[in-house]
């Protein structure tokens, strides 16, 4: 049974048509990147996923139960949403944001048991957030913040992990851990699908990736055959270079400067 289809779905924001006919399955826990311009529909789509937007028309399924018929809690023990950066007003701790993870395990009135205390601090240890856990979410920085969300994700314990640009605000070395553990999260049987920008990232890290243009899946497969000068001249209107990273082997890409070197300031 496939882990997650997506069957015809088509999305508005109310006269605004954003998603146009999007549909896939996925049978593997691999990681998928979802590369595209601004706008193009990424965030919309991982969010109707997600279960927290309703299609216009079409469904999703996850393990062949339509995402609509899902308990919010049920939902959250199979789908993990790593949103792009939210500031909360509230004054809560890392610790007590990622214990939120914990919720759908528990049942009402119950409080967090040691289990779910080990599963908190061993999802902070990985993403190395446990020295944040007493500070207030409001006190860190962007690409601090992202890691705890990632940790909270993660103490879900979910089957399918959807993650908005979580690298977008870290470091090289956060960039690269993330993407490591999210690689080796996929090996352990969680389908990741992750938004990135950096096409390189995507390329490295990706077993999959599918380009979005205008509320569509353009192309999608494996990073060699995907990544090419058309699809992102399509996706992007931009002209570029396609390289192969001689470490990994995967495509490289680097804007083609067109003569526009003429113009550079020395
Ligand atoms: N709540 C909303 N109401 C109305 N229109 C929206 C809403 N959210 C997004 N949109 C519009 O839907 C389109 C797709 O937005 P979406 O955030 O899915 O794109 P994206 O590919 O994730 O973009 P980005 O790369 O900039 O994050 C955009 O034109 C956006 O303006």
């Amino acid at each position: 049974m496939a882990i997650l289809k997506v069957d015809k779905l088509y999305f508005s924001y109310g006269e605004r048509k954003v998603l146009r006919g999007i549909d896939f399955t996925i049978n593997k826990s691999i990681v998928i990147g979802i590369i595209g311009a601004n706008g193009s529909g990424k965030t919309t789509l991982l969010k109707n996923i997600s279960g927290y937007l309703t299609p216009t028309y079409g469904n999703v399924f996850v393990l062949g139960k339509n995402i609509k018929d899902f308990t919010i809690k049920e939902k959250a023990k199979y789908i993990g949403y790593v949103p792009q950066d939210i500031v909360y007003d509230f004054e809560f701790s890392c610790y007590d944001i990622v214990m939120m993870g914990r919720i759908p395990y528990l049942k009402r009135f119950q409080s967090e048991k040691k289990e779910d205390r080990d599963i908190v601090r061993e999802c902070m240890e990985i993403t190395n957030t446990w020295q944040f856990k007493d500070k207030s979410i409001k006190e860190l920085s962007g690409g601090e913040r992202q890691r705890v969300y990632i940790a909270r994700a993660l103490a879900q314990k979910a089957r399918i992990l959807l993650m908005d640009e979580p690298v977008s605000q870290l470091d090289i070395k956060y960039q690269v851990e993330i993407l490591s553990l999210v690689k080796d999260l996929s090996l352990k049987g969680i389908l990741v699908i992750v938004v990135l920008h950096d096409i390189n990232l995507a390329s490295q890290f990706c077993d999959e990736i599918f380009i979005m243009k205008e509320g569509k899946i353009i192309a999608s497969g494996s990073p060699r055959n995907v990544l090419t000068l058309n699809n992102i001249n399509s996706a992007f209107s931009i002209d570029v270079e396609v390289f192969e990273n001689p470490i990994t082997h995967t495509p490289y890409v680097i804007p083609s400067l067109n003569g526009k070197e003429q113009l550079k300031v020395v």
